[in-house]
């Protein structure tokens, strides 16, 4: 109950600082649906990260794309989320498709991230999807089932969890889920929610979408059910994301 519409815009490993001020003018320059209806986190590359907390407006807030699993030392190249909770960052998206497959992050390992990240005080996006081949061979919800188990048994509360349901073919490939797709897996993972945890945690956890989300598909998303808002990646880089804010609107 209650589920405020939430829009991600995760940026990746793009921009320069050109573009990145040209992205936070836009940004700031843009109209938001009024009534307090959605909230927005746009999370750039770390380097970026200062800059564009002391540039966007303050509704809007910044998110990580990625965080150290346990305290930080000597792992070289990483960035620990005391970081991220000491620059006053407070979200981090942790488990994004690319990371697990590029990177070899497990289930397990993203569950570890994301209980590490919780009790450093940060909020987390979690991501979850299956890839064309498990979609195919009929497998979705078992294995975002399983994903999503190996995060709730290493967290005791999913108050500052927002769930990304993002499959791995609808990224980046312009193959949007379609209504009824979207809305069966999130309805899914709701129920999951709901037998595996506790009820409110179900009816109150954000479940959003993300795979090519775009300025024309957005509205008609935005309407389903069990869709609480979306992780936007290409299109978060361009002014078509004040368009995506825009269809929070849809749940007046
Ligand atoms: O991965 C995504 C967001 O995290 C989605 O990316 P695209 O919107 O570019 O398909």
């Amino acid at each position: 109950m209650g589920r405020k519409f939430f829009v991600g815009g995760n940026w990746k490993c793009n921009g320069t600082s050109e573009e990145v001020k040209k992205i936070v003018s836009t940004l700031n320059a843009g109209q938001v649906p009024s009534g307090d209806v959605v909230e927005v986190v746009v999370s750039p590359p770390f380097v970026f990260i200062p800059y564009v907390k002391s540039e966007l407006r303050s509704e809007f807030h910044v998110a990580a794309q990625n965080c150290w699993v346990k305290k930080g030392g000597a792992f070289t190249g990483e960035i620990s989320a005391e970081m991220l909770a000491n620059l006053g960052i407070p979200w981090v998206i942790i488990g994004h498709s690319e990371r697990r497959a590029l990177f070899n992050e497990s289930n397990e390992f993203v569950g570890d991230k994301v209980a590490y990240a919780l009790s450093q005080g940060l909020k987390v996006i979690a991501c979850v999807g299956e890839t064309l081949e498990q979609r195919e061979a009929g497998t979705t919800m078992q294995v975002v089932a399983a994903q999503t188990k190996a995060i709730a048994d290493k967290i005791s509360s999913w108050d500052n969890v927002v769930l990304a349901y993002e499959p791995v073919w609808a990224i980046g490939t312009g193959k949007v889920a379609t209504p009824q797709q979207a809305q069966e897996v999130h309805a899914e993972l709701r129920k999951w929610l709901q037998t595996n945890t506790k009820a409110e945690v179900a009816a109150s956890t954000r479940i959003i979408y993300g795979g090519s989300v775009n300025g024309s598909n957005c509205k008609e998303l935005a309407g389903l059910q069990d869709l609480d808002g979306f992780l936007v990646g290409g299109a978060s880089l361009k002014p078509e994301f004040m368009d995506i804010i825009k269809a929070a609107e849809v749940k007046k």
